[in-house]
């Protein structure tokens, strides 16, 4: 049978002088204090001033949450007590915002340990490492990722759900549709003659009118209401909850506030064809075929009309 040994770990230890452990303390990159009961300064060395910018003389004998943001002084104060009290000899590692001499606010996260000094009584040890940088450049990661996100589901120009957002928001809908048995109207709509606005007036103007069309529309609808870019000049209002003649009167009401709106410096009226349709219990693709195809009857009826759909699913 193998003996099983168990190692030593302080079979290598160099016994450390007084004036040893003084210089490591000294020369570690990590910021260490050594707090006592009530909480004062009793020891820092150079990488806690260093960091804080406090001279050590400004420090001890102050009370520690002189480096504690106002907002967090009464909760880490009492924290700091009941650790000095208790029974565990670590307090968890755990992330802080703290305050500079400058007021800067930084991230640290800090580690303590207690001990007992020669007379007896109970100290806080405290290792702090600046994460600031690190804290930074996730925030920053986390924004441009939330950005992408943004630009992934969203339209840039109009800031609406794009297509394919869009069209998943639909499926959603319908699947809800289908488990509570609920109604559910969409609206297609394009604005008329568009390419005449981009050609007369420039691309610039035809993208405000886009935009100024889809506010109008936006603030037109319901809060529950989805309102979709499906491209170009083409839009989908998803109604959830809504029946067809509720669905009709709402597109005609956008209908004709379009129309009565002067759009852009160059005060345009623009008019905009809708297809209206119900969910009758049929694919998403049978329902956008449904709307589309009444959309176009609107166009064929000589514009700035609404159709509804065929009573076909
Ligand atoms: N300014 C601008 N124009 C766009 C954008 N997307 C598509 N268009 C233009 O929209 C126009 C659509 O033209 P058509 O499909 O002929 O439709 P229309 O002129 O509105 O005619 P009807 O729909 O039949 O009334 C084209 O000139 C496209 O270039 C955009 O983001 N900005």
């Amino acid at each position: 049978m193998t003996e099983c040994r168990i190692a030593d770990p302080f079979e290598h230890l160099v016994m450390l002088s007084p004036h040893d452990t003084a210089n490591v303390i000294n020369a570690t990159p990590i910021g260490i204090c050594i707090t006592n009961a009530e909480g004062i300064f009793e020891m820092v060395n150079p990488a806690y001033c260093h960091f804080y910018g406090y001279e050590k003389e400004e420090l001890i004998g102050e009370h520690f949450t002189l480096v504690v943001p106002k907002a967090h002084r009464a909760k880490l104060s009492q924290l700091h007590d009941t650790f000095i009290a208790g029974e565990e000899a670590q307090e968890l590692r755990q992330e802080w915002e703290v305050r500079c001499k400058n007021g800067e606010k930084r991230t640290i996260i800090a580690e303590a340990a207690r001990v007992h000094g020669d007379d007896g009584a109970p100290r806080k040890v405290t290792f702090v490492v600046d994460i600031t940088s690190r804290k930074r450049l996730e925030q920053q990661l986390k924004q441009a990722n939330e950005r992408l996100d943004h630009l992934a589901h969203h339209d840039e120009l109009t800031g609406i759900f794009n297509r394919r957002a869009g069209l998943i928001r639909l499926e959603e809908e319908l699947n809800r549709c289908q488990r509570y048995d609920t109604k559910l109207s969409v609206v297609m709509y394009d604005l008329d003659s568009f390419k005449h606005i981009n050609d007369t007036y420039g691309h610039g103007i035809g993208d405000d009118v886009l935009q100024e069309m889809t506010q109008l529309i936006a603030n037109g609808i319901r809060s529950t209401d989805i309102l979709v870019r499906l491209g170009g000049e083409e839009f989908l209002i998803i109604m959830p909850e809504v029946d067809i003649a509720s669905a009709y009167q709402a597109a005609d009401r956008l209908r004709r506030e379009a129309a009565a709106t002067p759009m852009t410096t160059h005060a345009l009226t623009v008019t905009l064809s809708a297809g209206v349709a119900s969910y009758m219990k049929s694919s998403t693709t049978r329902l956008l075929d449904r709307v589309d195809k009444a959309m176009y009857r609107a166009k064929q009826s000589g514009r700035n009309n609404v159709m509804i759909a065929e009573d076909v699913s």
